[in-house]
């Protein structure tokens, strides 16, 4: 299965394959936080759905869950990335930059998987000249560079919409998340921007990162924005 990501594609953020029914409605893909799930390996070989999956094992000094050694973490993601239904994987940015890091990427990018290169902020949202270098650099690094960060006022996530706008401009494929309450309507707005990946688990109970809609919502928001008005 592909995912170009040349046009928004919202996931379904879960820990859980078994959500690819429910999630099919409203998801272009799925996003399997393999760092969260029990088996994750073994729940790809049963997996069936329709949906292509993008796959992430986030370590915990990233904010994720996964506490094996960074060779066992990564080397799981190649064996997603060789499953059909995987069409892309996630690689955070201070990863790629390693020796082994470059090498998981050779090899997921091997096994047919596009390579989203992210970095997160759970605690700020950095200055606009930091937004705008980082955004420069996961774009290089990956197919698609995705920046999430924490916005705490209106400011900050007017930040991250006018690089999301001004990196789209110059020709990078970003995906843009300003998490938190007052970034929260960035998950609706920034693929006006350019955004390519939105991220919403099925149920809101399930979520994945502070500030999340649930998936249905933000299919709503997201397409009732991008709609042509009526003439
Ligand atoms: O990086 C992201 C974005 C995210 O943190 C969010 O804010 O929706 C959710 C994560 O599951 C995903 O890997």
């Amino acid at each position: 299965m592909d995912l170009s990501f040349d046009s928004f594609v919202l996931t379904a953020s879960t820990a859980d394959l078994d959500d690819e029914p429910a999630a099919r409605a409203h998801a272009d893909a799925l996003e399997f936080r393999m760092d969260l799930a029990t088996d994750p390996l073994d729940a790809l070989d049963a997996y069936d759905g329709a949906l292509p999956i993008l796959a992430t094992n986030r370590a915990e000094w990233e904010g994720g869950e996964s506490t094996e050694s960074e060779r066992d973490r990564l080397d799981a993601l190649v064996s997603a990335a060789e499953h059909d239904a995987v069409a892309a994987v996630d690689i955070e940015l201070a990863t790629l930059r390693t020796d082994l890091g470059g090498e998981i990427a050779e090899r997921a990018r091997a096994a047919g998987a596009v390579v989203v290169a992210s970095v997160h902020d759970f605690e700020r949202t950095p200055a606009r000249s930091e937004l705008v270098t980082l955004l420069r650099k996961v774009a290089h690094h990956g197919d698609v560079g995705k920046l999430a960060v924490t916005a705490h006022t209106k400011r900050d996530a007017l930040k991250l919409l006018e690089v999301t706008e001004r990196a789209t401009a110059w020709g990078d494929r970003v995906a843009t998340i300003a998490m938190g309450e007052s970034g929260r309507h960035t998950r609706a707005v920034a693929p006006v921007y350019g955004s390519k990946i939105g991220y919403a688990p099925v149920h809101s109970a399930d979520a994945t990162a502070p500030g999340q809609y649930d998936l249905e919502t933000l299919r709503s928001l997201v397409s009732g924005l991008s709609s042509k008005p009526d003439v």
